[in-house]
C-alpha cells in the first residue's frame, strides 16, 4: 500500500530503504561521541550518523523543504519555502532510544511530515511515523486515510494491517523519569494506573508507544520535579507519537491538552508525553488539573 501523497510516499519510502540500513549500521557505532545534541545529552556515534544519512537523503526529495532533526540545532533549509510554498517540511528523530545501543535492545526512528515551516504545531502534520527495530523491523505510518503496520524486508514495506486503532481494553502501561521525580498528582494517577495495567517500560519510547498501539494502554514521559517540561521533544518525538495515536482513535495530551495544539517556541522545547486510550489520558488530565 501506497501513500496516496507522492512526497510523503517519497519521504516514507526513502526512510524505509534507509531502516535495513540502519540496523547493520549500528554495529561498530554503539559508542559515545565527545559531543552534545542541542537537548544537552550525548550523542552516540550511530546518532550522528543516522542524522547525517536521513539527513542527506530526505533532503534531497523534490518537495521536502526543510530537515530538521533532534541532531542538529537548526532546520536545514533544503528548497521550497514549507510556509508558503507547496513543500513540506520533515522532522526525524533518527535513532530514539540510542541509549539502549550498548545493551542492545529496541530503538526506533520518528518522523513527522508538517505542512508548515518548523517549528510548528502537531495539527500542521499530515503524516507521521516511525520504525521500530525489534527482533524483526516494522513500520507504523499514520496519514489522514489510515494508520498502517508495514513489515520491512530489504528496504521494501509489507503491508501487515491497515486501519489500526487501540483496542478498547487496555492491557499496559509504561511511565519514565525516576519515581521520586515525579510530582505528587502524577504520582498517585500512576498508582491507581499500576493497579489496573501490567508493566512495560522498555526505554525507548517507539518500542514502548507500539505496546500501548498493539495491546491499547498508556505510555507517559510525564513533567519531572527536576524537569518541568519532561524529557521528551514536541517536533520529533511528542507531534509525531500524538498524531499516530490519535489517528489510531486515542488520545495525546502535555497535561493539559493535545500535544498537537501545543504551540512550539523553539525547535528543541521540550514536552510532557502522555499518549494512550482515551479514557486513561481524560483521567490523566483530571488528576492533574
Ligand atoms: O532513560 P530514560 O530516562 O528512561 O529515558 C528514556 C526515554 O528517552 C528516550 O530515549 C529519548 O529519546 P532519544 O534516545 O531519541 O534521545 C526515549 O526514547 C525514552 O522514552
Ligand atoms: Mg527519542
Ligand atoms: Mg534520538
Amino acid at each position: 500500500m501506497t501513500v496516496s501523497d507522492p512526497v510523503v510516499e517519497d519521504v516514507v519510502a526513502t526512510i524505509s530503504r534507509s531502516a535495513t540500513e540502519i540496523t547493520q549500521g549500528l554495529i561498530g557505532r554503539r559508542g559515545a561521541v565527545d559531543e552534545e545534541n542541542p537537548s544537552g545529552e550525548t550523542q552516540m556515534e550511530a546518532d550522528v550518523w543516522a542524522d547525517e544519512m536521513l539527513g542527506e537523503r530526505l533532503a534531497a526529495i523534490d518537495g521536502v523543504g526543510q530537515y530538521a532533526s533532534e541532531e542538529r540545532p537548526e532546520v536545514e533549509d533544503c528548497g521550497e519555502d514549507p510556509g508558503s510554498s507547496d513543500a513540506y517540511a520533515v522532522a526525524v528523530d533518527p535513532l530514539d532510544g540510542s541509549s539502549n545501543l550498548r545493551s542492545n535492545n529496541s530503538m526506533g526512528t520518528i518522523f513527522g511530515v508538517y505542512d508548515a515551516a518548523l517549528p510548528a504545531p502537531g495539527e500542521d502534520l499530515i503524516a507521521a511515523g516511525y520504525v521500530l527495530y525489534g527482533p524483526i523491523t516494522t513500520m507504523v505510518i499514520a496519514t489522514e486515510e489510515t494508520v498502517a503496520e508495514y513489515e520491512m524486508t530489504g528496504g521494501e514495506r509489507q503491508l501487515i494491517e491497515r486501519d489500526i486503532t487501540l483496542p478498547d481494553e487496555p492491557v499496559v502501561y509504561g511511565f519514565g523519569g525516576r519515581v521520586p521525580d515525579w510530582p505528587a498528582d502524577f504520582e498517585r494517577y500512576a498508582r491507581e494506573v499500576e493497579d489496573e495495567l501490567k508493566l512495560r517500560y522498555g526505554g525507548a519510547m517507539i518500542a514502548d508507544v507500539n505496546q500501548v498501539l498493539t495491546y491499547g494502554g498508556v505510555f507517559a514521559y510525564p513533567a519531572l520535579e527536576s524537569s518541568p517540561e519532561g524529557k521528551l521533544r514536541l517536533q520529533f518525538e511528542g507531534n509525531p507519537i500524538g498524531y499516530v495515536i490519535e489517528r489510531a482513535g486515542g488520545r495525546s495530551s502535555n497535561g493539559v491538552k493535545s500535544l498537537l495544539s501545543v504551540e512550539p517556541d523553539a525547535l528543541h522545547d521540550r514536552t510532557p508525553v502522555h499518549v494512550g486510550n482515551a479514557d486513561l489520558i481524560d483521567r490523566l488530565e483530571e488528576a492533574l488539573e
